[in-house]
Parts: structure tokens; C-alpha cells; sequence
């Protein structure tokens, strides 16, 4: 039975790195495909499968062993580590998949691999099959990278702007940490890089955003590969609304408190909270947690904190009982229903790519204090193009002050709310 129906479909593989803010647009792409009568496979390691907690999609999720069982997620500390054994065990898995499928009388057609995850060419290419990187970050990063790698520029950065085709003039801060800080991170930079290495092999480059979004770069990237936005990979119920069963991203790497966080907004009036996360990876030093937390504090607003388990012992002492009155701390909560709630005013994030569509997508303005990687850029956008929210500004330490928190929260909640929200 199998052999027969697979006979008459055409199956894709899809190859996420194991990053909450990776597989949530690649496995919503795959959501699409499907939904098109389109064969789709997830590979992902044995411990992320576990952890959909029994939500079905129309998603096969092929899941393929791990050798590590401490159940310990990535952070953005320990993830250049992971490079050699992502390769691993993902080329190891892929090659599996695809002898596997032949087997039963039918062929894999394109591998669609996180664009962090090239070598997956090569493997498509042996077995005679199509390739197309899958870019998790905007159109606007993928170009400055791109630059990067045809040495348009190069690092150290010798200017204290850099002007690029198609692009706005920027500065050193707007620039993406692995290019600013070369030294920081030298082997996730050359991940970034290594994509253009084999970009004349593949069929398609896929980008999670979408052309109104960043026209005159991805204009300018058309004409030099073959790039297909196929953004904004929000669950459907809360866009175009035509896939009826599609209302959540179905994976989540973290519990979500799903009750306590609707409950709680339920109670508030409209526009009044601030909704503050980081996302799945950044990690706060501790100074600068305290600072947020009295500039939280010092809003006098309503605040919804998302702090991941691993980052609860930097909160102030007795931050949480002093706040009861104003504030809610949740180790995970449920983003997008949070995001599109009346009560939520306003959107404090460290600008990864997810958050920015989904607050883009939903309407909420945002302050943003970038961390790492393409946040940097995001929030350049944020402010100065799409303006739609504003940057916090960070002092000769290199710290954001709970002055300056307290300003920019209320600069967005006050009385410029109603210009920057568009429902
Ligand atoms: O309490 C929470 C917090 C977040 N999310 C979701 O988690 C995702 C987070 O993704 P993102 O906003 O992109 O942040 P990161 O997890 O930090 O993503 C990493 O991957 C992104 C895509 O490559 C990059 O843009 C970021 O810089 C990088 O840190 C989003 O879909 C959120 O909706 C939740 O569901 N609940």
C-alpha cells in the first residue's frame, strides 16, 4: 500500500538545524507543501520528535538518532559546538532517508536544507537529486553575507558605514554581530558564508520573507540567484486563513504556559501590556537582566516576561514578588496567541527574524534590543525602514540602562502607540 501511494507523489525531504527559531518556518514551508499533495519528511534528531508532545501534522517526521541524551538545549554560548555533529548526523540520516525511499519504488525530488546545512548538496547531488537552502533570516542579512563573501567588503570593517547595492547605509552596530565582532564567533561566520560555496548547484533558494517586505534587495538578489520568498511562515489561521487546521508552529522545544498567559492578558485593557522576549537562544548577562527588570519596573506598565528556565536565576532578588501587581513571568508561553491578544501594546525583543514577522505580521510595535547574529540588522530595519518600532541605545559600557528602558517603553506605549500599531 505504501509502495503504491508513494509511487504517485513527489516526496521532499526537509532538513532543519535543531534550532526552535529553524524548524518553526521550515516546518511550517513543509506544512504547505503538504497541503499541496506534496510527499513531505521532516528529519530532525530522536529527541525533538518527543518533544511535539503528540500534535499531528500532515508532516511525516523521520526522526534520527541523537547522541546526545542529556536533553540539554542549544544556547547561543554552546552553539558553535554543534557544527561538526550536526553534519554528523544529519548527512548520516539524509543518506538513510533517501536509500530508504528508493527502496520502496519511490524517489526523494528536492532535499530543502537549512541554508547553515550546504553539505546537504553534495548528498542531493550523489543521488542525482534537486537542492534548495532554505534561508531562516531576512533577504536584506542573506545579501549583506553574500557581499561579505564576494569581498564586496572585508573584515576587520575599516569604515564606520558600509554602503552596499540596494541596501541603506550601515553603520558598524547595524551590521550582523558574526561581521562586527569577526573575532567573536569565526566559525559560525564561515557557516554563514558557506552557503554561496555551491549556490550554482541548487534549483531554488528559498528566503522566509516576502518580496513588498524588502523589494529593491531582493530585486537585486534575483538578479543574481535564484531566490523565491515564500515568507511570512506564520501559521496560516492568523494570515490568509486557507489552512483550516494550521493555528500553531506544532513544535515546541519548550513548555508553553498556555493558561496562566491568556488568563492573565484577558484581565487587562486594551493596548496596556508590554510583552518582553528574547527568544529560544539569547542569554542576558546578569547586570544587564537587573537593569531590565527595574526598567520594567520603573514603566509602571504591565509586563508579560518570558524568562527560559536557564535564565531565571539572574532575576533580581524578589523581583517576582515585588511584581505580582504588574507583571507576569512565564518560562515559555504561547507567542503568537500572546502577540495577537488587544491587551499586548507593545513587543520588546532582541529582533530574531520569527519574532520580528510574527510582530510585523500581527501589527505590534516593537522596542528592540538586539543581542547577536542578525538582530543587529533586523533592528535596523525595525526602526529606520519599516519604522514600526525603535531601537534601544546602549551606553559606553555597552549596557541598556533601566532608564533607557523605561524611555523606550514609553515612547512606544505612550502617546506614539497609535502611529506605529497598524491592525
Ligand atoms: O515564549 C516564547 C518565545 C518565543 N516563541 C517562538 O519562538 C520563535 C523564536 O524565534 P526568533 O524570534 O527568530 O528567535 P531565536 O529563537 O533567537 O532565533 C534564532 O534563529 C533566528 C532565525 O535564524 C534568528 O533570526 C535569531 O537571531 C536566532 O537567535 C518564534 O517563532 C516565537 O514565536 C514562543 O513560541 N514562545
Amino acid at each position: 500500500m505504501e509502495r503504491e501511494q508513494g509511487a504517485t507523489l513527489t516526496h521532499i525531504v526537509v532538513l532543519p538545524c535543531p534550532l526552535q527559531g529553524h524548524i518553526n518556518p521550515m516546518l511550517q514551508f513543509s506544512k504547505r507543501l503538504a497541503s499541496k499533495g506534496l510527499k513531505v519528511t521532516l528529519l530532525t534528531p530522536k529527541s525533538i520528535v518527543k518533544s511535539m508532545k503528540g500534535q499531528a501534522t500532515s508532516v511525516t517526521f523521520k526522526p534520527i538518532d541523537d547522541d546526545d541524551d542529556s536533553g540539554e538545549l542549544i544556547t547561543a554560548e554552546t552553539m558553535e559546538a554543534y557544527g561538526e555533529r550536526f553534519k554528523a548526523m544529519f548527512s548520516h540520516g539524509l543518506e538513510g532517508l533517501i536509500e530508504k525511499n528508493k527502496s520502496y519504488g519511490y524517489a526523494t525530488k528536492l532535499v530543502v536544507y537549512d541554508s547553515i546545512l550546504p553539505w546537504a548538496v553534495d548528498i542531493a547531488k550523489q543521488h542525482g537529486i534537486g537542492a534548495a537552502p532554505f534561508i531562516t533570516q531576512s533577504c536584506t542579512i542573506a545579501a549583506i553575507y553574500y557581499n561579505l563573501y564576494q569581498e564586496r567588503f572585508t573584515l576587520p570593517l575599516q569604515e564606520p558605514e558600509v554602503s552596499l547595492p540596494s541596501l541603506p547605509l550601515l553603520r558598524m552596530d547595524d551590521m550582523p554581530t558574526f561581521i562586527s565582532q569577526p573575532g567573536l564567533y569565526p566559525s559560525l561566520l564561515r557557516v554563514c558564508l558557506e552557503m554561496y560555496h555551491n549556490l550554482h548547484e541548487v534549483n531554488w533558494v528559498f528566503c522566509n520573507s516576502f518580496d513588498k517586505l524588502e523589494e529593491e534587495v531582493v530585486s537585486w538578489i534575483s538578479s543574481q540567484w535564484p531566490i523565491k520568498n515564500i515568507g511570512p511562515t506564520i501559521p496560516s489561521m492568523y494570515l490568509d486563513k486557507r489552512l483550516k487546521d494550521d493555528k500553531n508552529y506544532n513544535l515546541s522545544l519548550f513548555k508553553p504556559s498556555v493558561d496562566a498567559c491568556m488568563k492573565w492578558l484577558d484581565s487587562k485593557d486594551t493596548g496596556t501590556v508590554v510583552y518582553v522576549s528574547f527568544g529560544s537562544l539569547a542569554a542576558l548577562g546578569e547586570e544587564q537582566m537587573e537593569e531590565l527588570a527595574l526598567g520594567l519596573k520603573r514603566s509602571d506598565r504591565y509586563f508579560l516576561w518570558v524568562v527560559r528556565e536557564s535564565e531565571t536565576k539572574k532575576l533580581p532578588t524578589k523581583f517576582i514578588e515585588e511584581t505580582t501587581e504588574r507583571g507576569l513571568v512565564v518560562t515559555w508561553c504561547p507567542q503568537l496567541e500572546v502577540l495577537s491578544h488587544k491587551a499586548v501594546g507593545c513587543f520588546m525583543t532582541h529582533c530574531g527574524w520569527n519574532s520580528t514577522l510574527e510582530a510585523l505580521s500581527l501589527g505590534v510595535p516593537m522596542v528592540v534590543m538586539p543581542q547577536w547574529s542578525d538582530q543587529t540588522t533586523n533592528s535596523k530595519c525595525v526602526m529606520d525602514v519599516w519604522k514600526v518600532g525603535i531601537r534601544v541605545k546602549v551606553d559606553d559600557k555597552g549596557m541598556v540602562t533601566r532608564e533607557e528602558i523605561e524611555l523606550c517603553i514609553n515612547e512606544v506605549m505612550g502617546e506614539k502607540k497609535e502611529e506605529k500599531r497598524r491592525d
